[in-house]
Order: C-alpha cells, then sequence, then structure tokens
C-alpha cells in the first residue's frame, strides 16, 4: 500500500537537501507526496515524478490528519504549533521532524539508523510514532566514532567544533560569503601591488572587519576573518545549548543506561557547510592505535580513517574536500600525551547531509521497508 506523506519545510535548506537526495535515491517511488507550506498555499507543488499539484497549507491541521506520514524540516516554531494540535485530533500517523523540539520528548527516538537502527526498530515494534533527527555536531561525531562506542570502548569524549556557517541557515551562508567579499574588496589595492606592505594590509583588513562597513547584520559579528565561539542560547550551567545537546542527545541515540560525558567548546568558523570535531577521547582500556584506527574504519560505511599522514590529512580531512559528499572521514587518530587511554581524532562531516537530511530520509526509507 503506497503511504500518503506530507513534506512541509521542503524548500528550506534542509528540506532542499532532502528533497535533492530523496530523488537521487528515488525514494518518491512507492509513496504518494502532499507538499504543504506556511506561506505559499495554493501555489504549485514541485512535481517529484508524479504529475502536477498544489500546495496545501502547514497549518491546516485536517489536512495534515490525510497523511499516513508528515516529514518536516520547516523548524522548532512550526512543530510547536501544529504537533500537539494534531497529535490531539487523535491522529496517529508518523511524524519525522529535523527540528529539536521533541528530541527528548519521552514519546521521541532520535534517529541515527547506522548507529541505532535497533532502538528504530524496537519502538516502531512497541507502536512509536515520533521520529526525530539529532543535533548535526551529535549526529556526525556518532557517525565519525561509531566503532569506537559500538566496542563499549568510550568513557568520556570532548569534542571541540568547528561549525559551519550553514547550521545558521541561508542567509547566514550568504552574509559569510559577502563578510569574504568585502575583506578582498579592501584588500585588493595592496594585493594587486606585490610590494605593498604586509603591516599596511593586515590593518586595513582589521579596521574593516571591526567598522560599520562589514556586512554582520545575520551573524552580529564578523565570522570571515574570525570566528565565533558561541552557538546557540546560553544554559545556566555556563555551556551554550548546543554544548548541552551534546551528551544528552548523544546518550539517547546509543540507548545507554550509565550516561557517557561528553562535553566540550561549540565554535561557528567560516567554513560554508562541513562541520568538524576536534575530539579528546578517554579510553576504558589501553588499546593499540592500529586496532583503534580498524574499528573506526570498520565501523560503517560512510566513516572511513584517515592515517596520520600529513599530506594525506590536508588532502582528505578537511571541509573543502568533504562538503557535499556523504563521507566521514576521521583522522589525527593518535595517542595524546596525558597517558595510554588518552586518544585524539579529528573528524569532518557535511551538516547538512548525514546532520540533517540523510537521518530523516532513511527513517522515511525503513517506514516504506526499503531500508
Ligand atoms: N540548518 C541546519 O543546519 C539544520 C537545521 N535543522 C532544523 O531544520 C529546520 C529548518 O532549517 P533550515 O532548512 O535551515 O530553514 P530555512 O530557513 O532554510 O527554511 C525554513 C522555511 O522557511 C520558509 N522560507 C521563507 N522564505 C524562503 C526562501 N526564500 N527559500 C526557502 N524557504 C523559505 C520555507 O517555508 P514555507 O514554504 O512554509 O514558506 C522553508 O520551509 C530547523 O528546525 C532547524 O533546527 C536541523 C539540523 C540542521
Ligand atoms: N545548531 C546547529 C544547527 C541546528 O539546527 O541544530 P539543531 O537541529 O540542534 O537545532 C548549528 O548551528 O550548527
Amino acid at each position: 500500500m503506497s503511504l500518503t506523506v506530507g513534506f512541509v519545510g521542503w524548500r528550506g535548506m534542509v528540506g532542499s537537501v532532502l528533497m535533492q537526495r530523496m530523488r537521487e535515491e528515488n525514494d518518491f517511488n512507492g509513496i504518494t507526496p502532499i507538499f504543504f507550506t506556511t506561506s505559499q498555499a495554493g501555489q504549485l507543488a514541485p512535481d517529484v515524478g508524479q504529475g502536477a499539484s498544489t500546495l496545501q497549507d502547514a497549518n491546516d491541521i485536517e489536512a495534515l490528519s490525510q497523511c499516513d506520514v508528515i516529514v518536516t524540516c520547516q523548524g522548532g516554531d512550526y512543530t510547536t504549533a501544529v504537533y500537539s494540535s494534531l497529535r490531539a485530533t487523535g491522529w496517529s500517523g508518523y511524524w519525522i521532524d529535523a527540528a529539536s523540539t521533541l528530541r527528548m520528548a519521552e514519546e521521541s527516538i532520535i534517529v541515527l539508523d547506522p548507529v541505532n537502527r535497533a532502538n528504530i526498530d524496537n519502538a516502531l515494534n512497541a507502536g512509536g510514532k515520533t521520529f526525530v533527527g539529532g543535533n548535526c555536531t551529535v549526529s556526525l561525531m556518532l557517525m565519525g566514532l561509531h566503532g569506537l562506542f559500538a566496542e563499549d570502548l568510550v568513557e568520556w569524549v570532548s569534542p571541540m567544533t568547528y561549525q559551519a556557517a550553514s547550521g545558521s541557515g541561508a542567509r547566514h551562508m550568504r552574509e559569510l560569503i559577502s563578510q569574504m567579499g568585502s575583506i578582498h574588496q579592501v584588500s585588493k589595492p595592496y594585493l594587486d601591488d606585490p610590494a605593498s606592505a604586509i603591516l599596511e594590509l593586515d590593518k586595513t583588513v582589521a579596521d574593516h572587519i571591526r567598522s560599520n562597513e562589514y556586512p554582520s547584520d545575520q551573524f552580529g559579528v564578523p565570522l570571515a576573518g574570525s570566528l565565533i565561539p558561541w552557538i546557540d542560547k546560553a544554559v545556566d550551567n555556563g555551556q551554550s545549548k548546543e554544548e548541552w545537546k551534546a551528551q544528552v542527545e548523544a546518550n539517547k541515540i546509543l540507548g545507554t543506561s550509565q550516561p557517557i560525558p561528553i562535553d566540550g567548546l561549540c565554535v561557528r568558523v567560516g567554513a560554508m557547510r562541513c562541520h568538524s570535531q576536534a575530539m579528546t577521547i578517554k579510553l576504558k582500556k589501553d588499546i593499540s592505535v592500529s586496532s583503534i584506527e580498524s574499528i573506526i574504519d570498520n565501523a560503517n560505511q560512510w566513516a572511513s580513517l584517515v592515517p596520520n599522514d600529513r599530506e594525506v590529512t590536508m588532502r582528505d580531512l578537511s571541509p573543502a574536500a568533504v562538503t557535499g559528499t556523504m563521507n566521514i572521514p576521521v583522522g589525527r587518530v593518535r595517542k595524546l600525551a596525558m597517558g595510554d587511554q588518552y586518544l585524539g581524532a579529528f573528524t569532518v562531516g557535511d551538516q547538512l547531509l548525514w546532520g540533517a537530511a540523510e537521518p530523516l530520509r532513511r527513517m522515511l526509507a525503513i517506514l516504506k521497508k526499503d531500508l
């Protein structure tokens, strides 16, 4: 029987990546899609090979309740506004969501099937209906360190993140490039003159990025030529909310009975859509680097070990190398000076693919019994 699947937020950044991946994987076969919008009801919906249709109102509870499955990438405010009202009507369809709103709710499973397929299947067998994608840094860390968690080797992890502009949304990605462009503009006379003094170029750039001329409406401060060591709002204990998510979400995904401490600092950097993380890992026991490398490399088909070699690391372990791909390279794997159970590692992943859209796409495929 063909599932009727409502898509909300399909034209946003995460939604567009989801649509792209669903087209690539022929995921629209065997479903009847209905496209919803909060702002363009009545306009033409995207044709995904099933003919023309019009956009439905995403706030119309009656229309939503016709769906067997709703996939939303619309955002947390939308989930807050609609989810409870829809469930209150008695709707018992599957809700698949990119937003963080419902992640920690008891009825929700955070989906990352290469890591927690068993939890997903158990939830489905028990009648679970609410499935939420994890925070991007959490999903990417778990994909990269999957083998170490699966082998129960991790006592704690401190991930220090280098997060891309896309995590803040499309307008922020545009602003990052505008900032880069405006730096180039003020620097051009110095760049064009190879004899110009480097300190003059440097001062021109520094003055410019601190000036009111610098485009920073979205981030509020410079990102290009700088960085921002705070992501999301503050929580009471001094963490940012992004930092708080690491431990609570990762442990929920892993289904741990004894929580594994996971805490570090989250930093926004001038990458476009790849999040990177430098991790200090305390292992439960001393195990050789070659065993660790093979555990990481063999855990799933997307994580791969990058040998701790300068040339290969520079070539393969960067946002430039990974962007737009499903690869989760893990490198810089070495024992740290603190002792034999202390491991350093660095990982990179596309935060719009494994960090956002892919776990949702795969959850829908699981419901269709395609995965
Ligand atoms: N960005 C990220 O890295 C991640 C985001 N998420 C979650 O996904 C949700 C959505 O994020 P994101 O995709 O970044 O949000 P966007 O801002 O890109 O899109 C959200 C909605 O904005 C509306 N919109 C208004 N103008 C435009 C326009 N010009 N182009 C496209 N859409 C427009 C669309 O709704 P309509 O058609 O109804 O007008 C769209 O669905 C959030 O809850 C976020 O927490 C989760 C993981 C990562
Ligand atoms: N907060 C992430 C992006 C995001 O949307 O996260 P979440 O889905 O947990 O709200 C970032 O800024 O990189």
